[in-house]
């Protein structure tokens, strides 16, 4: 790795700014004379180490909700490991209409062609004494799971500091060898490059290992359905309570903001899960694709901090609830808190198994069918177990948006009751996202949009006598509290995400509902 230089003369530095230990200077002189030009610029971060963790980020001052601690362009850019074809120049999917000239990989035209991000599968498939041809589209094309590992080795003969900076990254290579993962790479990765493409400059072990790097450190991106890997953002440790939230921008840079405040010297965290999974969920995902054990006190709870996420109800008597015993990460059996019913593992692994699927079988489903399951899981799972929270969210979303976005004639539709339960499922849900994902996070965003259509809309049917009495300006208040929240947040979406057209709309909401209030006062 080569020296830091200077940020003030250019020449070898030795010293770094005491805040974010990323500045570097040759002398205390030079940092003096920086630090009017640096102060507005220096991370509200420091890269520190542990044995426990690696690298992680500490907060080298307090944060602010909603402040924004850093934005890291991708150091490589690359389809998802499984995935359809995809365009290599925008990750759109393709049918096979268009093809590059120069080495057959489909993309979606010829603009598509000259986009520098398909430079490096382009150059190294040119071996090939024919070109490139993938055959099926509309499925799973494993040709695919080469691509963002050979963008990762483009870079150690074409940027050898990005490669520098990617080969940092954790792998977990050893924990890999001999696991069915490491057999599929060998067979789908090393040996399809070197026998089909033809791409012989790269040994097993760096193929391997930058496949582990990719799976490890990588963030899916929402939207093109792409994975990228940032040089700052991977520092981020997990947490299952996580202080910051991400973004990405119509270039595909990651944004982290802190979703809470996050006080001087704290670990700055994201989570590598999604914190509404429940805790043997999270330990399977963070085992299997992150190699460590998470040991946090949500981890050890049971009761998940009393919320019962994960719990069943106990089939033996009337109120108790089934919980792992004698602790969440090293389950033995599970056990009723009231009267020390048991049941297998294995039994409550299979039925959830069955749950799983039957909840998968409704996504896209209505909210008749919703509904029912709600109702057939409700002497089984605990009332805000992940299953029934799950669903929970989707139909507070989809309570009275027939047509995709809010009308207000879909909301005008709606029977009183299921007006109420919009808006109670919302509550519910908020309750928990307060829990494990606090602050300033896209789920509170959206679920305080869904909240105040549901306030907004009962305000709109008191009638006209009523239309200035309290109940009538608590309601615009809520709305009004809810649609600034909700505008805030969102607005930190990429304008390509339907999240940012929901903040726009809240936006213009906010403006009609903050008049209507004002005329109470
Ligand atoms: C994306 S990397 C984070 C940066 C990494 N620590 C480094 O030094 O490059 C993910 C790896 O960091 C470690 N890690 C992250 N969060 C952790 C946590 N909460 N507990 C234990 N290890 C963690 C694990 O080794 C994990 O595979």
């Amino acid at each position: 790795m080569t020296a830091p230089s200077c940020a003030v003369c250019g020449s070898p530095a030795s010293q770094r700014c005491a805040k974010c230990h990323l500045t570097a200077y040759c002398s205390k002189d030079h940092q003096r004379q920086h630090w009017k030009t640096h102060r507005s610029l220096c991370s509200p971060y420091r890269v520190c180490q542990s044995e426990e963790l690696g690298r992680y980020l500490e907060a080298s001052r307090d944060i602010l909700p909603g402040e924004l601690i850093l934005k890291d362009s991708p150091l490589v850019l690359g389809p998802r490991q499984v995935t359809v074809p995809v365009c290599l120049g925008c990750f759109t999917p393709v049918n096979g209409s268009y093809s590059c000239t120069l080495c057959g990989w489909p993309l979606c035209g010829p603009e598509c062609q000259k986009v520098v991000l398909h430079y490096p599968e382009c150059q190294l498939s040119r071996n090939r004494p024919v070109k490139v041809q993938v055959q099926k589209f509309m499925q799973v094309n494993q040709m695919y799971e080469c691509i963002t590992p050979l963008r990762c080795l483009w870079l150690k003969e074409q940027d050898p500091a990005k490669w520098s900076t990617l080969t940092q990254m954790e792998s977990h290579l050893q924990e890999r060898v001999n696991t069915d993962v490491y057999e599929v790479i060998q067979a789908n990765v090393v040996d399809f490059s070197k026998q089909y493409l033809k791409v012989t400059s790269y040994t097993p072990e760096e193929i391997q290992t930058v496949c582990g790097i990719i799976e490890v450190n990588g963030f899916e991106i929402p939207g093109p359905n792409a994975i990228g890997v940032y040089g700052k953002a991977c520092l981020l440790e997990h947490a299952c309570i996580p202080n910051t939230t991400r973004t990405f921008d119509s270039q595909l840079n990651i944004i982290v903001r802190a979703a809470v405040k996050i006080p001087k010297g704290s670990h700055i965290s994201t989570s590598y899960t999604d914190p509404m999974w429940g805790t043997a969920n999270r330990q399977l995902h963070l085992k299997t694709s992150k190699y460590f054990k998470c040991t946090c006190g949500r981890c050890q709870d049971p009761t998940e901090l009393g919320t019962h996420l994960s719990s069943l109800r106990c089939g033996q008597c009337p109120s108790g609830l089934v919980l792992p015993s004698p602790s969440p990460l090293t389950p033995e059996v599970w056990l009723c808190n009231s009267c020390s019913a048991s049941l297998d593992v294995e039994r409550v692994e299979e039925f959830l198994k069955q749950t799983g699927e039957k909840l998968v079988s409704l996504k896209e489903g209505s909210l008749a069918a919703s509904e029912s399951f709600l109702k057939a899981t409700c002497s089984k799972l605990s009332e805000n177990h992940y299953y029934r929270s799950d669903v929970k969210l989707a139909m507070a979303q989809m309570y009275g948006r027939g047509g995709g976005e809010h009308h207000q004639g879909d909301l005008q539709e709606l029977s009183k009751d299921q007006l109420e339960r919009k808006g109670s499922l919302s509550r519910e849900v908020l309750a928990l996202a307060d829990i494990f994902s606090p602050g300033e996070t896209r789920l509170r965003g959206l679920l305080k949009y869904e909240l105040q259509a549901a306030c907004r809309e009962k305000y709109r049917r008191l009638p006209k006598k009523l239309k200035s009495s309290p109940q009538a300006k608590a309601l615009l208040q809520e709305c009004v509290e809810c649609l600034q929240e909700a505008s805030t947040i969102l607005l930190r979406e990429s304008p390509l995400q339907d999240e940012y057209q929901l903040a726009l709309q809240a936006e213009a909401d906010l403006g009609d509902l903050t008049a209507l209030l004002a005329k109470f006062r």
